[in-house]
């Protein structure tokens, strides 16, 4: 298959609204690839290639050189030549990867050249389009959706399960099972905005009984053992198990051979509520800072998706309860209360929220483990709400900001088109350290600049606090966020992950339009 198809259906996919035309444009393309080349043609259509695997520069991306005139590149060939870049190393590496790079690109038409570029610098990465992918997979193998999803929650990305769908339909999917000692996606939350609408969703008002659990602000973990060795991968399957001596010294006394564990890692102080979440996020940085005496972490497990040789994933949140309690002493367990009674749960969440958590998190006792989807039976509760909002360009400051990126331009998820919709904009709430990490960052991740503001590939998370939601003409999805501040970066989650806009009108009532966000970051600091 040549880029040149890629690229063509790349342009339908996200100049079509429909999530049906999506499918078929997908699976077609799927359809006409060869055997070898479905994980790939898969990677690229979902912009499954992190730019630093190649390790280019943007101002690579910049220098194009002329396009070819005919069309010729093919699929393996880019493939094989970006591995090729990707293993560059040792001195004049750069400028070797440069060369490779720009060899390719001279021999790819106009529109292969946008479509290779947009791939490299990660505009292809469109989270949204994980589902739509997963559909059309199926669609192409002739095999059940729920399948191709199971399979890529237990394989963590789609091309390996795309080959193996279209060559061996379902008996391919069968062969991805949970592997103690390889991580899975993990299973993620709905939000509600109230206690009583969780219990609405989760009972429908029969009076069921469901687990109430704190929720607290640390670091998700999903802790492997085999045969007593400990392995613990975090919430983007990155292994941290050297950083942690103290999480895997205290799962390594259980009573297990083999099992895989979900949880939460906090540091608490000596009186049990929670240090500041940069204490926690400290212990499992790539990069430790000096003169910062590190903090132990405190275990929480409030799952088990595998226990000496017994799958549990597919079992009802009870019996996944049940067998966590039989091997994991209470200390080590989320606290949680079972009740059907929302004044009881009410009682948790005050009492989570006085020791400083983030708030309760309520769970279905009858559903099964859905990884890597937002599934309906956990709903968070917080007392406050925040949005993860992905930073898709930033002003230069002024005043005491000379020289610094400052004001964010904050964009939600918009699943139809797979973009983002831009919400405001924000300096407010950032620190001297945040302010410069973010310069130096967001720099990285600059694809142009105009005379005061810098636009960058859309893959920084932050975390934001506002005061409402009100109808602004001046933004493109008609709502503005009002009093926009940061609370922290997420370097823990991708823009895929970032909530969407959907979220946005949801978890607040939007205001008349009385005072505008502001434009310019007048600051001066
Ligand atoms: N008792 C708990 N059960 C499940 N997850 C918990 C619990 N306590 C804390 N957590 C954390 O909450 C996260 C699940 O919430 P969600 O799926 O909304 O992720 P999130 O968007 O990162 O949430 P938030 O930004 O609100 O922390 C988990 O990834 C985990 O780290």
């Amino acid at each position: 298959m040549r880029i040149a198809e890629l690229a063509a259906t790349s342009a339908a996919v996200a100049g079509t609204p429909g999530r049906k035309a999506k499918v078929a444009a997908l699976a077609g393309c799927l359809r006409a690839a060869e055997p070898g080349e479905a994980a790939v043609v898969v990677a690229y259509l979902s912009g499954e290639l992190p730019q630093r695997q190649i390790g280019v520069g943007y101002a690579a991306l910049r220098d194009v050189p002329p396009p070819a005139s005919g069309a010729s590149l093919t699929v393996l060939e880019v493939d094989a030549a970006f591995t090729g870049i990707g293993g560059v190393s040792g001195p004049g590496s750069v400028a070797r990867r440069r060369e490779l790079l720009a060899a390719v690109l001279g021999r790819a038409t106009r529109p292969e050249q946008d479509f290779l570029i947009r791939l490299l610098a990660g505009e292809l990465r469109q989270g949204a389009l994980d589902g739509v992918m997963a559909e059309a997979i199926a669609a192409a193998a002739e095999v059940p959706a729920a399948r191709v999803r199971r399979a890529v929650m237990l394989r963590g990305s789609l091309g390996p399960v795309a080959a193996a769908a279209l060559a061996e339909g379902t008996a391919g999917l069968d062969a991805f099972t949970l592997e103690v000692g390889r991580p899975i996606k993990p299973m993620l939350a709905a939000a509600a905005p109230s206690l009583d609408e969780a219990f609405g969703k989760l009972t429908a008002g029969s009076g069921t009984d469901v687990a109430v659990e704190w929720k607290l602000d640390g670091i998700r973990a999903q802790v492997h053992v085999s045969g007593g060795e400990v392995r613990i991968f975090t919430r983007t399957l990155d292994e941290i198990t050297a950083r942690l001596p103290e999480v895997t010294g205290a799962v390594r006394g259980l009573p297990v051979r083999d099992a895989v564990f979900d949880g939460e890692l906090i540091a608490l102080r000596p009186d049990g509520h929670p240090h500041p979440f940069q204490v926690t996020a400290a212990r499992t940085a790539t990069r430790t800072a000096r003169n910062v005496t590190p903090v132990p972490l405190a275990v929480f497990l409030f799952d088990v998706l595998h226990l000496d040789g017994t799958d549990l994933l597919d079992a009802p949140g009870a019996e996944r309860d049940a067998a966590l309690a039989r091997v994991v002493p209470a200390e080590l367990r989320m606290p949680r209360v079972v009740t059907g009674d929302p004044a009881r749960a009410k009682e948790v969440f005050d009492e989570a929220v006085a020791r400083g958590h983030e708030g309760v998190m309520v769970k279905s006792l009858d559903t099964p483990y859905t990884a890597g989807r937002r599934g309906a039976g956990w709903i968070k509760v917080k007392p406050r709400h925040t949005l993860d909002l992905v930073v898709l360009a930033v002003e230069w400051g002024h005043g005491r900001r000379r020289g610094l990126l400052s004001n964010l331009h904050l964009g939600a998820r918009d699943p139809a088109t797979g973009g983002f919709v831009m919400l405001g904009k924000t300096f407010k709430g950032l620190t001297d350290e945040l302010l410069a990490w973010q310069t130096k960052r967001l720099r990285e991740l600059a694809v142009r600049e105009d005379a005061w503001t810098v636009h960058v590939r859309p893959e920084l998370v932050v975390e934001i606090a506002f005061d409402g939601v009100q109808h602004s003409p001046r933004y493109p999805g008609g709502i503005a966020l009002r009093f926009a501040r940061v609370l922290r970066y997420r370097p823990d989650k991708s823009a895929a992950e970032a909530d969407t806009i959907d979220t946005v009108r949801s978890v607040s009532p939007t205001l008349p339009a009385e005072t505008e966000p502001s434009e310019t970051d007048p600051s001066g600091g």
